[in-house]
C-alpha cells in the first residue's frame, strides 16, 4: 500500500528567509510519526503547508494522491491545533453536530463525545469547558471524519496526566484503523513511548528520520551502567572497574552499544561483590539533543 502522506523536497520562504529546506517525509497508513524541533524549527509551517493553508514554494506534497487544500485532501485530513477554539455559546453536542453536518460526515455525535470522555458535559456550553475539555472536543472532531491523515499540533499541551493517556489511547485506536498520524510535540518522554518513528527538524532542515532504535544506533550515544557493590568492597571494585562514584556503594560507567555485553560480562564475573546492575540506554532526550545540535550533520 502507498504512503498516506508524501512530502518531496519541500522548500518554503517567508520573504527572503527560508523556513523549510528540501524536506522529504512520508507517513504510511497506520503509522504514528513524531515531528520534533526547537521553537521556530518549522513544524507548524510544515503542518500548514500539508493543510494547504500556506503555499509550497518548491517540491510537492500529496495526501493519498491529492494536492493540499483540494476538496479530496480536505476530506481525508483532520487537524487538531495546539489551542482549539470553538463557539463558546454552543454546547459540545451542538458544535460537533454542526461539524458533522458541515463536513457531510454524519456520525454518532453522542457516542464520539462519550469516547473522548465528555459524556457528562455534552449539553454544557463550550464557554464553560476547561482547556483539556476543549482539547477533547477537538479530538472528537478529528475522529468524526474517519480521516486518513491526522495532524496533531502539541495535542497534549495543557492536559493532565490521565487525559494525556486517554488521548494517546484514542490516537492508537485511530492508527489501528489505518489513519496516518503526525504529532508535532515538545513532550519527548510521551512521544518516545507512543510513536513509531521520529523526525527532527532543525532550522527548517530535516536532520533525523527513523525509528528510535535506528536513531540510537546512528547516534552511537553511550549506555550508562550503574553498579551497586557490597559496601565493604566498593574501594576494590572502583579500582578494578573505574567509572564515577555515585554515592557510598555505587559506580557509574558509560559504554557504547557495542561494548555493553562485554562490560556486563566483566562486571558479572566479579561475583558476590556486585549487589545490583542497572542499565540506562540513550533516551529520546539524548538523541534529540544530539541531532538538534549545529554540527549533527
Ligand atoms: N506568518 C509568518 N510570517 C513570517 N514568519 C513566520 C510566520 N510564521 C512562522 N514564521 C517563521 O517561520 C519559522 C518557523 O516557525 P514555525 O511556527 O513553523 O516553528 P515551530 O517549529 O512550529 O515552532 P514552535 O515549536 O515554537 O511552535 C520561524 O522562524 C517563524 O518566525
Amino acid at each position: 500500500m502507498g504512503n498516506t502522506l508524501t512530502i518531496k523536497s519541500v522548500s518554503k520562504f517567508r520573504g527572503k528567509i527560508q523556513i523549510l529546506q528540501d524536506v522529504d517525509l512520508v507517513i504510511a497508513p497506520g503509522e504514528r510519526l513524531a515531528l520534533l524541533g526547537h521553537n521556530g524549527a518549522g513544524k507548524s509551517t510544515l503542518i500548514k503547508t500539508i493543510l494547504g493553508l500556506t503555499p509550497v514554494h518548491q517540491g510537492s506534497i500529496q495526501i493519498c494522491g491529492a494536492t493540499p487544500g483540494s476538496a479530496e485532501a480536505r476530506r481525508t485530513t483532520a487537524f487538531l491545533p495546539e489551542s482549539v477554539s470553538f463557539h463558546p455559546a454552543l454546547t459540545g453536542r451542538e458544535q460537533l453536530a454542526l461539524f458533522a453536518r458541515l463536513s457531510g460526515a454524519g456520525g454518532d455525535v453522542a457516542g464520539l463525545l462519550d469516547r473522548v470522555g465528555l459524556s457528562d458535559a455534552l449539553d454544557r456550553r463550550i464557554g464553560t469547558y476547561s482547556k483539556g475539555m476543549r482539547q477533547r472536543l477537538g479530538l472528537a472532531q478529528v475522529l468524526l471524519g474517519r480521516p486518513k491523515l491526522a495532524l496533531l499540533d502539541e495535542p497534549t499541551s495543557g492536559l493532565d496526566p490521565i487525559s494525556r493517556q486517554d488521548l494517546y489511547a484514542i490516537i492508537d485506536e485511530l492508527a489501528a484503523q489505518g489513519t496516518a498520524i503526525l504529532i508535532a510535540s515538545h513532550a519527548l518522554t510521551e512521544v518516545e513511548a507512543r510513536t513509531d518513528r521520529i523526525a527532527i527538524l532543525r532550522k527548517g532542515v530535516k536532520v533525523a528520520d527513523n525509528t528510535l532504535a535506528a536513531l540510537s544506533r546512528a547516534a552511537d550515544l553511550p549506555t550508562h551502567l550503574r553498579i551497586t557493590a557490597q559496601s565493604d568492597q566498593i574501594e576494590q571494585l572502583a579500582a578494578q572497574i573505574g567509572g564515577r562514584r555515585i554515592n557510598g556503594a555505587a559506580l557509574e560507567i558509560s559504554c557504547s552499544a557495542d561494548q555493553k555485553m562485554d562490560e556486563l560480562r566483566r562486571i558479572a564475573a566479579m561475583g558476590d561483590a556486585i549487589v545490583d546492575i542497572s542499565m540506562t540506554p540513550p533516551r529520546l532526550e539524548d538523541l534529540y539533543r544530539h541531532f538538534s545540535k549545529e554540527d549533527s550533520r
